[in-house]
């Protein structure tokens, strides 16, 4: 059985939080912290036999410790979150085949899309949560006109995003090779040309990013048992 590790990532510095709360991965929703809702989907998926908890300074281990899956190693995060990954993907052990990079501000992951996940990924190398576009986009260009987009070929990332380890550790260096900056995993997948699967999330799984999302997050996670 091929080992996998599931990489957390908690080691943002909240900004666009604005000061409502101090630490977004720690504030309550519907009852518990946000980290521990996304702690809980991957041991009741068992689809992780060892995690990597990237977290900020030993403050905020010691707060997350009780939260998180086990067995664990924490590792320190970086100035973005591709330094964090970064960091994490160094700490994994070499015998972990498939790793899972997750934002712990996203609490609305389903364990059996875990399970989705790793099934996919044993086939394909590498996987994305993510949902189609719905609105219609516009590019702005900077001559003030407009440009529309053909949003049938348009989908938004979320997390977890799933990777054979050897994939995603090329990849990764590949993106500080060229000193390129990425705001998800994908991205570094991307520069390797090795296509991507897209696993198509049909429940709202936001990211815990501005203070108008508490109330938003409060509610799906109160009526998640009821399958809304
Ligand atoms: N240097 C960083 C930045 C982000 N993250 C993590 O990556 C996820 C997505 O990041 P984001 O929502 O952008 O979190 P913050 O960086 O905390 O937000 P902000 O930009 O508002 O400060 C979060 O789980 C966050 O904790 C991280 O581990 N290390
Ligand atoms: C990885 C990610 O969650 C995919 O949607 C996201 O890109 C990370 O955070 P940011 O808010 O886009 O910086």
């Amino acid at each position: 059985m091929s080992r996998t590790a599931a990489i957390l990532l908690a080691a943002g510095a909240s900004r666009r939080m604005l000061g409502k709360v101090e630490d977004k991965i720690l504030a309550p929703l519907a009852g518990k912290p946000v980290i521990a809702h996304s702690a809980g989907a991957f041991v009741a998926s068992g689809v992780a036999d060892f995690y990597v908890v990237v977290c900020r300074d030993l403050a905020q281990q010691r707060a997350l410790m009780c939260y998180v899956p086990t067995p664990a190693v924490f590792v320190r995060g970086g100035r973005e979150r591709q330094h964090s990954v970064a960091n994490a993907l160094e700490a994994l052990p070499g015998d972990v085949e498939y790793v899972y990079i997750h934002d712990c501000a996203r609490p609305l992951v389903r364990p059996e899309q875990l399970v989705a996940l790793h099934k996919i990924v044993r086939r394909e190398d590498a996987v994305v949560l993510a949902h189609r576009v719905t609105d219609t986009i516009k590019e702005h260009r900077d001559d003030a006109r407009l440009r529309t987009l053909d949003r049938s070929r348009l989908w938004a990332m979320e997390t977890p995003q799933v990777f054979a380890t050897d994939l995603i550790a090329r990849a990764y260096a590949k993106v500080i090779d060229r000193g390129r900056s990425i705001t998800d995993d994908a991205s570094a997948v991307e520069l390797l040309g090795h296509p991507i699967a897209l696993l198509e999330n049909a429940y709202p799984n936001p990211k815990l990013t501005s203070p108008q999302d508490l109330a938003y997050l409060e509610f799906l996670l109160t009526h998640e048992s009821a399958g809304i």
